[in-house]
């Protein structure tokens, strides 16, 4: 089973991805927890060139490209081999975060980000579940986190408000495969919710 966590910078993704493999695990499964992007060696070197660095060192269309070149590798050296293996793959953050940070916010792209992922990638998720929070709580959680390595994070509220109206939006384009959870609860909670919604 290949689950993903989806959500909005600071949802609390990478919490209920890990409550989520530890419930797992529990249960007697194997489970593989990995993120994106990244997941592979590969996967990794790429993360590194789209989050530190210039900012504008890109274009949209090569950030695209790069996503969609690490999620390649994500999924021919890590997911593929555990899903061959019986393992479960829990993955914070899949194809659906192209879909709404490159895709959903710049509407022109959308056609690229959809063709791409159809050439390169060719699959979904069994089940996707996105945290979904007000943007303004969401922005604190990661300022009082004092992470300093996401540059997306510097687009600021307004941005958030765009990606949270997207990542909803999923529930409705893919209604079988996509889930809404309410993330603004202490983790346990949410976990809670994340298991009853799976
Ligand atoms: N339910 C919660 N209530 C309060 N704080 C939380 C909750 N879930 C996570 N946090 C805290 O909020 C911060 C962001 O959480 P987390 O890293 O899980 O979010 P994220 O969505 O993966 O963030 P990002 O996308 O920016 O990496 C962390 O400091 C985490 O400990
Ligand atoms: C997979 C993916 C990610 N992003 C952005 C979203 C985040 O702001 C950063 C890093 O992710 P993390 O959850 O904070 O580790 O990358 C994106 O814009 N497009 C994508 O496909």
């Amino acid at each position: 089973m290949f689950i993903s966590l989806e959500g909005i910078d600071g949802s609390g993704k990478s919490t209920q991805a890990r409550l989520l493999a530890e419930r797992l695990r529990d249960r007697g499964h194997e489970v593989v927890l990995t993120r994106e992007p990244g997941g592979s060696d590969g996967a990794e070197a790429i993360r590194r060139l789209l989050v530190e660095g210039d900012p504008d060192r890109w274009s949209a269309e090569t950030e695209i490209l790069l996503f969609n070149a690490a999620r390649r590798d994500h999924l021919e050296r890590t997911i593929r081999p555990a899903l061959e293996r019986g393992a479960w793959v829990v993955t914070d953050r899949f194809a659906d975060s192209t879909r709404v940070y490159q895709g959903a916010t710049r509407g022109e792209l959308r056609g690229l980000v959809d063709r791409l992922h159809e050439l390169v990638i060719g699959r979904e998720p069994d089940r996707t579940i996105v945290i979904d929070m007000d943007p303004a709580a969401a922005l604190k959680r990661g300022l009082a986190r004092g992470s300093g390595e996401d540059r997306f994070e510097e687009f600021g509220l307004g941005f958030q408000e765009k990606l949270r109206a997207g990542f909803l939006a999923l529930a409705r384009d893919f209604p079988e495969r996509v889930r809404v959870v309410d993330g603004m609860a202490d983790a346990e909670i949410v976990a809670a919710r994340v298991a009853e919604a799976l």
